[in-house]
């Protein structure tokens, strides 16, 4: 029998207040109980692909905080549980769950959560809501409301002795008792063994910390902690990462006074780690070719006291407007946006740059914390990235100067987004060496590249790796190619061997 755990509102509260002040919604019906904006959000997700956070934010605005907070933990439980509630439900189903409705599924689950993991909700109302919103929302019939109310009050009497998950692999039971999906379990247990990957699974599916990164150019971080704290926010300095605190119990971020003047940007400590180990240095010039909504390019501006130039790219023209919000909100004026393919060659750039940072786009399966949907998205569709990444790479590398520092991240753990593109980058670009950085979160020195884990570094699951760029001597007739992108060995002998 599964742990039967209570609602934690306090820490739903946060991740529903994480939502990015970026993300934007478009007009929706506001729904009129925590249920019903749970049950909207879930269709939402399934059928147009949407974040279940900014998709909850529509749905639930109209609902008092503690109805929000409810509609939250009730998307993001069905979200971590949904092959579990499957599991149970196939047992009480008279119907193939194929053959089932999928928004009637939704409905079932929804209820089956409340029933299995939350103890304060009595089965009969949660029955009886899911009846009431096959109806209403669904559009159920006499035979189809019959149906729900059939398999759950079926669940609702075996409830202290349900059945119990009888799987031929650990894959397999991990995938269903964590809801992951099996492909990413597999390489989850190839790549990090039993425990550790039990243990991630675990934290996959916990409440992830709020941290927000203080802007040293417009506050002290004890002002702004007193500032939250006199707010009835807790707040606490961040155990290992400067400047930083983790709050709860803020409400919507973007409508704190500290958020909206500047002072803070919302940021999980691993994303701040590939800034750590790009090192900005005051005067620098540096590129962020995957930039967008802004999050690094702001750390990078704010830790070169806004002196040098970001330039901060995306493919995506509507993303560098969040940027240039959310440079403007920070008063950091060294930010230039660029509308830039990060895998097409710009020429005038070639060697032009100090620092660039590749924060890749990827499969994203290390914020499954937050976005706990993204463990559903089609394995199929994530297949093509690794060719993204090695292009922006190849590309991208060609800016860096003589003697300058690459940097590449994601929120990945998957080793062919990570470790993979790194082998085969070191291996393609001798001129480039993996170098040796220091971060914050972690207590020993990194040897080019690093994994965090949310189970152990308690940030984003999240990858980073950096080389640094060897300089010619300079009287070498080779150096006329020092584009940095596939140098031979020829080059490499030329080279000094050493950074400058
Ligand atoms: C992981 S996100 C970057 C997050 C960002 N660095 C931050 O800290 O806020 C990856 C970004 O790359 C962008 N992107 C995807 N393909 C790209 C390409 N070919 N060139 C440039 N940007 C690209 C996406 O639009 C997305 O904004």
């Amino acid at each position: 029998m599964l742990r039967r755990w209570r609602p934690r509102w306090y820490s739903c509260f946060v991740w529903c207040s994480f939502i990015s002040p970026t993300e934007e919604g478009t007009a929706v019906t506001e729904a009129r109980s925590a249920r019903e904006a749970a049950a909207r959000a879930l269709f939402a997700v399934r059928e147009e692909g949407a974040w279940s956070a900014p998709a909850l934010r529509r749905y639930a605005a109209g609902l008092s905080a503690r109805d929000a907070a409810l509609a939250t933990a009730l998307t993001g439980g069905v979200l971590q549980n949904r092959a579990m509630c499957d599991f149970y439900l196939a047992h009480f189903s008279s119907i193939r769950l194929k053959k089932v409705q999928p928004r009637i599924l939704d409905l079932l689950r929804l209820a089956v959560y409340q029933m299995v993991w939350l103890d304060r909700i009595p089965n009969a109302a949660a029955v009886n809501e899911s009846v009431a919103l096959a109806r209403s929302l669904c559009h159920a019939d006499k035979r189809t409301a019959g149906y729900v109310n059939g398999v759950l009050r079926a669940l609702a009497r075996s409830i202290d002795h349900l059945p119990q998950p009888d799987c031929a692999t650990k894959a397999e039971y991990y995938s269903l008792r964590y809801s992951h999906p099996q492909w990413l379990t597999e390489l989850y247990l190839e790549q990090f063994g039993l425990k550790q990957t039990r243990l991630l699974l675990e934290a996959d599916n916990a409440p992830a910390p709020t941290v927000l990164r203080v802007n040293t150019l417009r506050a002290q971080m004890q002002q702004v902690q007193d500032e939250l704290a006199a707010q009835g926010i807790r707040v606490t300095p961040h155990a290992c990462i400067p400047n930083c605190l983790t709050v709860s119990g803020t409400g919507n971020i973007e409508k704190l006074s500290a958020f909206a003047q500047g002072r803070v940007t919302v940021q999980d400590g691993a994303s701040q780690m590939s800034v750590y180990a790009l090192d900005p240095q005051s005067g620098n010039r540096v590129l962020d070719c995957c930039a967008a909504p802004g999050g690094k390019s702001f750390f990078i501006a704010e830790r070169m006291k806004n002196t040098g130039t970001v330039v901060s790219c995306d493919v995506y023209g509507h993303k560098l407007e969040k940027i240039q919000a959310g440079a403007e909100r920070l008063g950091l004026t060294n930010i230039q946006t660029e509308l830039q393919d990060a895998s097409e060659f710009r020429p005038e750039w070639e060697g032009k740059f100090d620092r660039v940072l590749c924060d890749v786009p990827c499969s994203g399966m290390g914020i499954i914390r937050k976005k706990p949907e993204i463990r559903y998205k089609d394995e199929k569709e994530l297949r093509g990235l690794p060719g993204i990444q090695r292009a922006i790479l190849d590309n991208a590398c060609r800016y860096v100067r003589p003697g300058g520092i690459l940097v590449y991240s994601t929120c990945t753990l998957l080793r062919r987004e990570n470790e993979e593109i790194v082998d085969w980058f070191a291996q393609t670009h001798p001129m480039f060496q993996k170098t040796l950085f220091s971060i914050p979160v972690c207590e020993q020195n990194v040897e080019g590249s690093v994994t965090l884990l949310p189970h152990i570094h308690d940030t984003d699951g999240f990858f980073v790796a950096k080389f640094r760029k060897m300089a010619y001597y300079e009287d070498d007739p080779a150096r006329g190619n020092e584009t940095g992108g596939n140098t031979g060995t020829e080059n490499r002998r030329a080279c000094i061997g050493e950074c400058l």
